[in-house]
């Protein structure tokens, strides 16, 4: 068994293909339009997973767009997506000159949040800090975000 992708639904295709793709910095792979369902799929990888998520070797998340607009409340079960990053401060940086809030700044130079335009939870980690900040993250005050 092998882990395939998660899947989030999204409102609006532009506004979530702008948010994960040119500010955070994900690449789309593939594509499916279905006209029977009336729906699209885009599956995006992180470019470092880009060349193995093309021949689906590579996790990816996949956005399911419906056309007919749809609410989508509840899920409070989901948590987050989590990406590791070569620079925490710079990634940030780029969220909020494009105007993403930062719900959980990285105070610590780990771990940050921050959410889609779908209030998706989304978990950045500074790479080579591994799973577990020097101090006890849970001593992280919570923002009340969460
Ligand atoms: C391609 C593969 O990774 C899929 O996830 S297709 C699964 C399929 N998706 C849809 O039908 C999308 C449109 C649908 N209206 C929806 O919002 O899911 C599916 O079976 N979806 C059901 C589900 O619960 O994921
Ligand atoms: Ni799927």
């Amino acid at each position: 068994m092998r882990y395939l992708h998660t899947m989030v639904r999204v409102k609006d295709l532009d506004a979530s293909l702008d948010f994960y793709c040119r500010v955070f910095g994900l690449i789309e792979v593939r594509r499916m339009e279905n006209e029977k369902g009336r729906f699209t799929l885009v599956f995006l990888a992180a470019p470092a997973d880009v060349e193995a998520a093309r021949d689906n070797k590579a996790p990816c998340l996949e956005l399911t767009y419906n056309w007919d607009t749809e609410d989508y409340t509840g899920g409070r079960n989901f948590g987050h997506l989590a990406y590791e990053v070569d620079d925490i401060y710079a990634t940030c940086r780029t969220l909020m000159e494009n105007g993403v809030t930062i719900n959980r700044p990285p105070r610590d130079g780990h771990m940050a949040f921050v959410r889609s335009p779908d209030g998706i939870s989304i978990e950045i980690l500074q790479k080579g800090e591994g799973l577990a900040p020097a101090e006890p993250w849970l001593s992280m005050p919570n923002t009340g975000a969460w």
